[in-house]
């Protein structure tokens, strides 16, 4: 059965990030990911976990300048060195949490780059990162997690499409790096959702989901997809992991807004615990 956490980045932005953990047991959640643990202590993170119930599921490796607009850096010809450092750092953070992911944002193509220079950094970068990861984390590893995103959010991002995904990670050849299909970023790219499901998650290659109603990002329950639909189909296909609810509330900042618009999520909570 799908479970679900809740992306502290974009939910429960009423409170302060340190206060979000409680919001989200509080609402029910026994998971959560987020972007980015940098700007804490990883103990500090570690025990708001474990004060709250709850698992860390996945975060981000560091992503260049994000506050300048960068989105990942392993795309980027000459940045080796940086990654390398950021990978290290992120491994370390996810052996604190006991968290079994760490996304990998691949960045924006640079202005003038020649496209297979480009390509082979980034295949480098990430054979980097899952060998660095199987080795801190053995014996149990840790999966690096590669994500299409749509061009419309992060004009010139490098992976945009499931198919890229899949290819590249024939290429990289490491068996601990997997896919994260965002569901939302997948229909605004490509649509077909559910023969995409069908498809990529036999092939074993999928380790995470998130969410968001199309077009805003809303609620799953706000907009132009029938996500009951899609995740009956992931329950029928055996899909136990985990879906990140990775949307921004319809009620924005409002006191509440995050709870108030978890309808959609009782359902499935009340599964779970049955
Ligand atoms: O923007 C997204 O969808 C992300 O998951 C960034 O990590």
């Amino acid at each position: 059965m799908p479970r679900f956490a809740a992306n502290l980045s974009l939910l429960y932005n009423d409170v302060d990030f340190l206060d979000r953990f409680a919001a989200a047991a509080r609402d029910g959640f026994r998971a959560v990911e987020f972007l980015f643990p940098y700007a804490y202590a990883p103990a500090q993170l570690a025990a708001l976990l474990q004060a709250h119930g709850l698992q860390q599921v996945l975060f981000n490796a560091p992503p260049g300048n994000w506050e300048a607009g960068e989105r990942g850096i392993a795309c980027i010809p000459g940045r080796e060195a940086e990654f390398r450092n950021g990978m290290a750092q992120a491994v370390k953070y996810a052996l604190t949490l006991g968290c079994p992911r760490i996304h990998v944002m691949a960045g924006l193509v640079p202005q003038g780059a020649d496209a297979s220079t480009v390509r082979n950094t980034y295949i480098a970068n990430v054979r980097y990162a899952a060998r660095l990861a199987a080795r801190l984390a053995a014996p149990h590893g840790i999966h690096i997690l590669l994500e299409p995103i749509n061009g419309r959010d992060m004009p010139g991002f490098f992976l945009n499409r499931q198919d890229q995904a899949h290819a590249l990670l024939a290429e990289i050849a490491e068996p601990n790096v997997k896919v994260q299909m965002d569901l939302y970023h997948c229909q605004i790219v490509e649509g077909d959702l559910a023969t995409k499901i069908r498809q990529y998650l036999p092939t074993g290659n999928i380790a995470h989901f998130q969410i968001a109603g199309v077009p805003e990002r809303h609620e799953p329950d706000v907009g132009e997809l029938n996500y009951s639909y899609l995740f009956q189909l992931l329950d029928s296909l055996g899909w136990d992991g985990w879906i990140g609810c990775e949307y921004r509330p319809a009620r924005g900042n409002a006191p509440h807004g995050t709870s108030d618009g978890l309808g959609w999520l009782k359902p499935w909570l009340q599964a779970d615990v049955n």
